[in-house]
């Protein structure tokens, strides 16, 4: 029998499994983390993040971030905050600053009372394209924060709960051929609401990285270069300010258990 320690977390309800792996030893395999992350066999979780040492003499930890179905993705919003989080409690990392080593890069990750805010780098603005649901279609605007992004804007609210995510939206797969994240949002700059269809997980009650994405468009839209939005997800709220510089995120992430577990 293998056994693996972990520990469990999430961000405005976007949940992860965390895995210690101080000394890179555990490089997990696909099957693995799709069976860490199964919510009725394994621990259950959108994503999971492997602690391992950092090679970026910037960072000591790199986040190994895997979606619930193993495939890697370049950048986590949620996951970095819960990745921070857990390095505080555990004595591995001080703070108030703490630099965490991603695919995307380093993050600085900052304490702010009971929440973490991340500098998160700029939103990049690409194309716009198209993404359908059960026969309905929306244009939408190509946004990377490091992952890829597609921020639909649909007409009110009523739209966007009768919203069926449980299908997998159609997108352009020639632009987005190793997939894409998908917003649907109502409302406008400085309070909007989305909910998100996530590549590799499917419908999440929140993703960092989405809602920056809509943060960033929505203060576009609302023609501010600059300045805060708030997003509300079905999970709680993420406060994103654009400056000239750069993008923050701040929102929640909390521990919430421990564990072995047996394979
Ligand atoms: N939930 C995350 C995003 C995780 C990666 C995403 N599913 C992808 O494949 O790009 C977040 O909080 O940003």
């Amino acid at each position: 029998m293998t056994t693996i320690e972990f520990a469990k977390g999430h961000g405005t309800g976007n949940d992860f499994v965390i895995v210690p792996d101080l000394d890179d030893a555990l490089p997990l395999k696909d099957a693995q983390v799709a069976a860490l992350c199964d919510r009725r066999f394994g621990i259950g979780g959108d994503g999971l993040l492997r602690v391992a040492p950092s090679e970026d003499p910037a960072a000591e930890w790199f986040m190994d971030y895997r979606n619930a179905d193993g495939s890697i993705a370049e950048m986590c919003g949620n996951g970095v905050r819960v990745f921070a989080r857990y390095l505080l409690e555990k004595g591995l990392a001080a703070g108030p600053e703490i630099a965490v080593a991603t695919r995307a890069g380093i993050k600085t990750v900052t304490v702010e009372g009971d929440e973490l805010r991340v500098d998160m780098g700029s939103a990049v603005f690409g194309a716009t394209s198209e993404a359908s649901v059960e026969g309905f279609t929306w244009s939408g605007q190509v946004v990377s924060m490091g992952n890829p992004h597609l921020v639909c804007h649909l007409g009110d609210e009523a739209e966007l709960e009768a919203l069926e995510l449980f299908h997998q939206p159609r997108y352009d797969t020639v632009l987005f051929p190793e997939g894409v994240n998908v917003e649907f949002v109502t409302g406008t700059a400085p309070h909007v609401r989305m909910r998100v269809h996530e590549r590799g997980v499917g419908e999440t009650a929140s993703c960092g990285t989405g809602a920056c994405a809509v943060g960033a468009v929505a203060l576009s839209h609302a023609g501010l270069g600059t300045g805060t939005c708030k997003v509300d997800v079905p999970g709680g709220t993420l406060t994103i300010t654009v400056t000239d510089e750069t993008l923050f995120m701040t929102g929640p992430a909390v521990i919430v258990a421990e564990g072995v577990f047996r394979a």
